[in-house]
């Protein structure tokens, strides 16, 4: 799979912006070449505007605005920085009156955080238009309160919005065109929506998770890890409302993070041919950590809708699609994650920073001051800095027990050494956290402090921008020691701060995305206290140019693989996938209208069913895929008018289709893949490989037997002329591996010596005679029926892609067609058959998939699901009465399959099932 590539390499050396840029440009312009549609516009979807939004008056009673500007800055909640400043001075302030009748003023100020992403947002803006859709925050008020969201008027949401038309942030130069052309669309969410999506779900159940904290881990009275999750569904889909309402052909569509996983999905539905890429910004746990989650197969489902999910390195996406192979048991392909044919690459590609930024307020004239004060605070001693949010998962207290190691193995660092650990409040930091992390400092300090000796400095608040890269620069050594962090931009910060003065060493753990881009850091265990105080020693003592050699390498990769780079190669990367799939070709759901006029004018119409997949959904033990009522009922009902021709052509043995459909005499049979034929009326079977070698049973039932020992829970089922390997109730990646490897065995060393032919299944690998197929009987009924002026034709799998091939009857241009007598085994009995002309019109041919809109289909329409075939069916027939006809009961000697696939895990034998045929069938 493509997640494989590290997308900044090609051919081992680093690509650098400008490439990527051109490659940008060119796969584009060959795009538009091809038809695909771009409009040049991009919509970031991100959980927060970058912008915060102050209401500095509100509307009287008589309607005229009254302007109260705050006393105080607005408060903020801990997690959200508020405004640089909300006064009406401030330079990013934008008020709006609207003449007379001016109702409010909005204050709009840059948001802080997420600088990595929004900076690479902001660098696209010189090739595309740009268009930020997020939650507005808490509004704040011009009082210490912030304005409860359903007390702002539909009227005040329009001026906040006419005012995000002129907004721009500070950082961006105003008279630079570029970034004109970013748009700020708002997302307006009830309060309590608001906070139980964010500090609700994503903070309390998928925040712990992502970071491997199962829930019991992080809060006791946390009453359930589903309990927010409405919260979180109304906000994706206010979301997937608010792109679709600024949506327009040809735009490509970026999501951001978890906080709206489902919304890919959520667009898709309402876009279908919408080209949409996830980013996930957070680590993404194993599979054993991710199925605890009630929600799991929403969440990942809602992921499968983009086009492309994109992770911040390998491992996370490794994970991302071996749970979707685990939890949903969907299949991968090199294209990707395959959901019903909609398939979903998987891609990684790591955030850096706005290296050329951080370079600039580096050398701001404001940071020299502080840091010589500190440099004079501490005279003498080598300064450990850190900087964290107090959250569980950046491994504070681990960080401290590791210092504390220090003293203890390297006693010569006391009183040489001093570590000033700086921890700014996070949403989820708890008391029992702060509490801890005092307590030990404070033990610290007692056990190795003195008078004149203070080893660990611990600030609890959030720093000025001024102060922080004032710390980073003055440090000797940087520990940052998550337990799990996504990715972790004060590690790239602190390489530049370092690049003037010390090249000073980091010691970093390797439980953070950037660890596997930064291997020239001293990369730890967090958890191993002996190892992380071993290279804090080995770091402070350092010499300068084993600092300098490392020092360049890391000043290499945080240099080229900026943020920039990474906006500009998700771009690539979503473009990349245009045209691949259903992005070029959507095909569009049955209309029933056509599909019900078309009925009614026909003459003689066929019905052409495949079974599995298509008439009964796919079930995990193949003998309990029985059709239900309705099927029965659609069957029967097609199959008494004696206009109708009803056929199921299907990959089952003629036991199996005689036992669950034989009632249905009006009904015709063709079984394994075309091998056998059941006239309607007919009790016997015409079997078209009787005359066929097929001593290539034996060998390949061999070759399934090596498998099927090797994989617990894989069974074989042996049917007259053709032989299923099933490994649906297998481990699923080694079941997948294990079929790729028999497939590669058959095809390479059995296939082209025998005439046979391998056909990849759903879960099964299946082997039949390659002079027969649902192809071949499709053209034999059409060529008995030549009069028939309408065709359904439906399948769910690549078998039934023969029948849509051999629908696909009108060449360009012609009108009429003839057809030549099949001249394959299914041969018509007449051996001198003549050619015929067929009496049917292309539009009346309705060849339908079933799966999703994007599969890969030579057929003209879909519909989604067997369910929904059956539905069609009985629309047709709505008017004809029905008795349902009593099902005989069978002779038929029961299918024995394996069982789930927890017991199938426990049975040691492989087991090969036979099916035999029914009474008095000769097949
Ligand atoms: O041509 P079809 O009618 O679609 O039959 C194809 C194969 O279907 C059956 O296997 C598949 O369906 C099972 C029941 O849902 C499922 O458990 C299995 O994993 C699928 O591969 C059947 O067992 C095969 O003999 C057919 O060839």
């Amino acid at each position: 799979m493509d997640s494989f590539a590290d997308p900044y390499t090609r051919r081992g050396d680093d690509i650098s912006i400008e490439q990527v840029r051109e490659n940008i440009a060119s796969l584009e312009e060959q795009h538009r070449k091809l038809g695909i549609p771009l409009s040049g516009r991009i919509i970031h979807v991100c959980h927060y505007l970058p912008i915060t939004a102050t209401l500095l008056a509100n509307q009287n009673a008589n309607g005229f605005g009254v302007l109260s500007p705050p006393a105080t800055p607005p408060s903020r909640p801990t997690d959200v920085p508020g405004p640089l400043s909300a006064s009406p001075s401030s330079e990013n302030e934008l008020s709006t009156t609207n003449g007379e009748a001016a109702s409010s003023i909005w204050s709009l100020a840059p948001r802080h955080g997420h600088a990595a992403m929004i900076s690479g947002i902001r660098s696209l803006s010189h090739s595309h238009e740009q268009l930020i859709v997020g939650w507005t925050g808490d509004i704040q008020s011009s009082s210490t309160e912030t304005t409860p969201s359903d007390s702002i008027s539909q009227k005040q949401r329009e001026e906040f919005e006419f005012a995000l038309k002129d907004y721009h942030p500070k950082e961006s130069d105003p008279d630079d065109e570029r970034d004109r052309k970013t748009k700020y669309v708002p997302v307006w969410l009830d309060d309590k929506v608001a906070h139980g999506h964010y500090d609700g779900y994503c903070k309390q159940t998928l925040w712990p998770l992502f970071h491997y904290l199962l829930w019991q881990d992080v809060a006791t009275e946390y009453a359930s890890a589903d309990s927010h999750y409405p919260y979180y569904e109304s906000t994706n889909a206010a979301f997937a409302r608010r792109i679709a309402d600024v949506y327009r052909p040809g735009d490509l569509i970026w999501v951001h993070d978890y906080h709206l996983l489902l919304v890919p999905r959520l667009v898709r539905e309402s876009i279908l041919e919408a080209v949409i890429g996830l980013f996930v910004h957070t680590p993404f746990p194993s599979s054993e950590v991710f199925r605890c989650l009630p929600r799991r197969k929403e969440i990942l489902d809602g992921m499968l809708g983009a086009n492309l999910v994109c992770f911040q390195t390998y491992s996370y996406s490794r994970h991302f699609i071996s749970t979707c192979v685990r939890v949903c048991g969907y299949e991968t392909t090199t294209r990707g994650i395959d959901v019903e044919g909609h398939v979903t690459a998987v891609m990684h590609c790591p955030v850096g920073i706005d290296a050329e930024r951080v370079a600039r307020d580096i050398t701001r004239p404001g940071i020299q001051p502080k840091l010589e004060a500190l440099r004079n605070l501490y005279e003498g001693k080598k300064i450990i800095v850190g900087r964290d949010k107090l959250d569980v998962v950046k491994g504070v207290i681990h960080k401290l027990r590791a210092f504390e190691k220090l003293l203890q193995d390297y006693p010569e660092w006391i009183g040489n050494v001093v570590m000033i650990q700086v921890t700014s409040p996070a949403l989820t930091d708890s008391p029992k956290l702060e509490r801890m992390v005092s307590e030990l400092v404070a033990h610290i300090n007692g056990e190795y402090g003195s008078l004149d000796f203070i080893p660990v400095h611990h600030y609890h608040q959030t720093l000025k921008k001024d102060e922080f890269y004032a710390l980073l620069s003055v440090a000797d050594l940087a520990v940052i020691t998550p337990l799990r962090d996504g990715m972790n931009t004060t590690s790239m910060e602190f390489v530049i701060a370092q690049n003037a003065i010390g090249k000073n060493p980091s010691v970093l753990s390797e439980f953070m995305g950037i660890s596997k881009n930064m291997e020239d850091a001293l990369l730890v265990n967090p958890w191993n206290l002996g190892d992380v105080a071993a290279a804090i020693n080995k770091g402070l003592l350092m010499d300068p140019e084993e600092k300098a050699a490392r020092h360049e390498k890391l000043y290499k990769v945080v240099t080229t693989h900026t943020s920039h780079t990474w906006a500009a190669v998700l771009v690539k990367m979503i473009l990349g996938q245009l045209g691949l799939q259903g992005t070029a070709r959507q095909t569009p759901y049955i209309p029933k209208e056509l599909l019900e006029g078309m009925y009614v004018k026909a003459k003689k119409r066929l019905f052409l069913f495949d079974y599995d997949g298509t008439l009964a959904p796919i079930v995990k033990i193949p003998s309990m895929a029985t059709p239900s009522d309705a099927t029965l009922e659609a069957l029967e009902k097609l199959s008494m008018d004696p206009q109708n021709l009803v056929y199921i052509i299907s990959g089952r043995d003629g036991a199996f289709l005689e036992q669950h459909l034989g009632h249905l005499k009006n009904v015709g049979f063709s079984a394994e893949h075309g091998g056998f034929v059941r006239e309607r009326g007919d009790k016997q079977w015409t079997n078209f490989t009787k005359n066929l070698d097929m001593s290539w049973m034996a060998e390949v039932e061999e070759i399934f037997r090596y498998y099927t020992e090797r994989t617990t829970g894989s069974h074989i089922e042996v049917k007259k002329s053709s032989i299923t390997w099933h490994y649906r109730s297998a481990d699923p990646e080694w079941g997948q591996f294990q079929c790729r490897q028999c497939q590669d065995l058959l095809e390479n060393n059995l296939a082209h010596k025998r005439p046979i032919e391998v056909l990849v299944g759903k879960k099964n690998l299946e082997v039949r005679p390659i002079a027969v197929n649902k192809g071949e009987i499709v053209k034999r009924i059409l060529y008995k029926n030549p009069d028939a002026e309408f065709i359904f034709c439906a399948g769910d799998d690549k078998t039934d892609e023969d029948m849509f091939r051999a629908l696909l009857l009108f060449p360009p241009g012609s009108t009429k067609v003839t057809m030549d007598a099949p001249i394959s085994v299914t041969l018509v009995d007449d051996p001198k058959a003549q050619p015929v002309e067929l009496a049917i019109k292309s539009e009346a041919v309705f060849t339908t998939a079933v799966g999703h809109s994007s599969k890969r289909t030579l057929a003209v329409w879909h519909v989604t699901t067997p369910g929904e075939v059956v539905e069609h069916m009985l629309s047709l027939v709505k008017d004809i009465p029905y008795t349902p006809v009593k099902r005989e009961t069978s002779s038929v000697q029961e299918v024995v399959e394996q069982p789930s696939a927890d017991a199938a895990a426990a049975a040691e034998e492989p087991t090969t099932v036979t099916t035999t045929p029914i009474g008095k069938a000769s097949l």
